[in-house]
């Protein structure tokens, strides 16, 4: 008999395509699921055996991937009449790494593996102690790297870390950009860089992300300079020069991204509180469950999710004694709307308190998100990823709310400790700029082949140089490979949506902020945007909430519409946050006169350790 329903023949289509996209949905749920809780386990215990099972599992999931890639590519999904439905379909079609022959796969999961275990299990001697040779990066290098002021002390780490890790993986390099680049070109790209910033849906994202670097690039020049100087002071000239670069290794932390540590020796008013809660959160008896139990407080009292029983349960938050993890602080979605987890060797120190709010915001995304389609189970773009647990924290940790929570006395706000409170935060938030761009600017170049495998590492300290302003504290070549000693690096991670987050951080925390009551825009000086707190706030929580929802349902600049009235990345947001901190280190370096930049550095990259040798041996002949 004829169908009751006189469908036409565009809703039969639409019809069979949201058919398809079920069946994929489901299925490729069920292998991410599969994937996810092989990679933890290994991840959580770094054996042979767990590394096999999870090369195997990628290798079933691969073979799944490439069958519902050719599905799709043979599906006429192109002129369906519904851009939703397209949109997806269009994600699907570039499935990454997975359509790479099943040996050249294996490859790149064999060498990235590695690399990231050699990373985590890399283990160095104390200084001046061969005895001992059982440091780890977690905690032990970066606790001394944190707190030691000995420059002696502080170049042996650098140095040394970059000989336990970089060094040891600088084989592999050349082939997993060779294997990453294939993939990209089957994806139908040009190379992996231009894979990795297809997510930011705009084809001129690189001179965006550049625009906002040269409007940033004066506040890190002012913060620099002020630095620089400080340090001069403290190691003295012979050191710390007046005019070159900073030595990378007196920055308290092993890749100088964030100076936080340099705060004791450097404050601007000595006298007034620095809003440095470890010590406190020693006092009060602070462990790595009362501190996500803290971070989870700040989103239910948004009235966003809390975390599910599953997560308490699963997530590692301390580091196991009886086996080798990756320590590397993580967040994880195993795509089946129930199970999320944290791996983290936390510590109680106020930087472990921001990461544990910073992975946080990510379980919190892939909870708002947990009913979209697979495909959609992503940040608007990754910078939005990165950005959400930062801007609870940049709440959470105000003089006003560490007061709140007894973690601090003085939340005075006169203008000493308003610039304190302010540097503090400066030395995380704007010295990680320069050291963002950086990581990719020198991998963008790699993957397009502007970079060759024998001048990695003289290229790294040329862009190091650029960008940052630092230099290595000993002469380096191209036996090193300084960039291996960097996680993302090892772990093929891309970087720049860290430093998208830490623009775009500012554009929501002062949207949140107006929406809250705590800011108003009109009279910004009533509550400065540098002390607004959104905690408690229900309607900051629901627009937050209602962004997250999305996933990567619209392109970013919808989601940014939604939340901040804006569709473009804005670095406004920042740059009021910390002006009077710019205006104070402007005039405090015209007081001293501080050569503002750098010129070259004196420290050489060369092709082999042997030229240095050989070269320091003359220069000490003739002095
Ligand atoms: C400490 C933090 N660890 C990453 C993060 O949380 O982003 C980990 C490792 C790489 C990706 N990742 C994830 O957890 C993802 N699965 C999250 C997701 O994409 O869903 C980190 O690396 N950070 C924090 C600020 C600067 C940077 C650094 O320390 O250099
Ligand atoms: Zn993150």
């Amino acid at each position: 008999e004829s169908s009751s329903t006189t469908e036409s023949p565009e809703q039969t289509r639409l019809k069979d395509a949201k058919k398809l996209l079920n069946k994929i949905n489901k299925e490729s749920g069920l292998w991410n699921n599969k994937v996810t809780i092989a990679s933890w386990n290994y991840a959580s215990n770094l054996t042979k055996e767990n590394l096999a099972t999870k090369v195997n599992v990628s290798l079933q999931s691969a073979d799944y991937v490439k069958k519902m890639w050719r599905q799709v590519a043979e599906y006429p999904w192109q002129n369906l009449s519904d851009p939703d439905l397209r949109r997806q379909f269009q994600k699907l079609s570039v499935p990454g790494l997975a359509v790479l022959p099943d040996a050249a796969y294996e490859e790149h999961q064999n060498i990235v593996s590695s690399m990231e275990n050699t990373y985590s299990t890399a283990k160095i001697c104390e200084y001046k102690n061969p005895n001992n040779c059982d440091l780890a990066l977690e905690p032990e290098i970066t606790e001394l790297l944190a707190n030691s002021q000995d420059p002696e002390q502080l170049k042996y780490l650098w140095v040394e870390w970059r000989k336990a890790s970089g060094e040891k993986v600088k084989s592999l390099y050349p082939r997993y950009v060779e294997l990453s680049n294939t993939a990209a070109q089957l994806n139908n790209l040009s190379n992996y860089a231009q894979y990795w910033l297809k997510d930011y849906e705009a084809d001129d994202f690189p001179e965006q992300v550049d625009a906002l670097w040269q409007q940033l690039k004066p506040l890190y020049l002012q913060l620099h300079a002020y630095v620089r100087r400080q340090l001069r002071e403290k190691y003295g000239p012979e050191i710390v020069s007046e005019d070159g670069p900073i030595p990378a290794h007196l920055l308290g932390n092993m890749w100088a991204q964030e100076w936080g540590s340099v705060s004791k020796i450097s404050v601007p008013f000595p006298g007034k509180q620095i809003p440095d809660v470890t010590a406190r959160m020693v006092e009060q008896g602070y462990n790595a469950t009362r501190i996500f139990r803290l971070a989870e407080e700040f989103f239910v009292s948004l009235n966003l999710t809390r975390m599910p029983d599953l997560f308490w349960k699963n997530s590692i938050l301390e580091k196991p004694n009886d086996r080798e993890i990756v320590c590397h602080a993580s967040a994880w979605d195993f795509y089946d709307g129930k199970d999320f987890r944290i791996k983290q060797c936390t510590r109680v120190t106020m930087d472990h308190l921001l990461t544990a709010h910073h992975e946080m915001g990510h379980i919190e995304y892939y909870l708002q998100y947990k009913d979209q389609p697979i495909v959609y189970r992503e940040g608007a773009n990754p910078g939005f990823h990165e950005a959400i647990g930062d801007v609870m924290a940049l709440s959470a940790s105000t003089p006003g709310h560490f007061k709140k929570i007894g973690l601090l006395d003085d939340d005075s706000v006169d203008t000493e400790a308003i610039i304190n409170n302010l540097y503090v935060k400066g030395l995380e938030k704007i010295a990680f700029l320069p050291f963002a761009y950086a990581m990719d600017r020198w991998r963008w170049s790699v993957f397009q082949g502007k970079i060759k495998s024998d001048e990695y590492n003289c290229r790294w300290w040329d862009i190091a140089e650029e960008y940052q302003g630092i230099e290595p504290p000993v002469d380096r070549s191209e036996e090193d490979f300084d960039p291996g000693a960097k996680y993302h690096i090892v772990a093929d991670v891309e970087y720049i949506r860290y430093y998208v987050s830490f623009v775009i951080q500012f554009q929501f925390h002062k949207a949140l902020c107006e929406r809250a009551g705590q800011y108003d825009p009109q009279n910004p000086k009533l509550k400065p945007l540098h002390q607004c707190d959104i905690y408690q706030s229900k309607d900051a929580g629901a627009l937050l909430g209602s962004m997250l929802q999305l996933g990567s349902s619209k392109p970013w600049q919808d989601a940014m519409e939604l939340i901040s009235g804006q569709r473009v990345m804005d670095a406004s947001g920042l740059l009021e946050y910390f002006n009077p901190l710019i205006e104070w280190l402007t005039a405090e370096n015209q007081k001293t006169n501080e050569y503002i930049g750098w010129k070259p550095t004196t420290k050489r990259c060369v092709k082999t350790r042997a030229e240095l040798i050989k070269s320091n041996k003359t220069n000490s002949d003739c002095k």
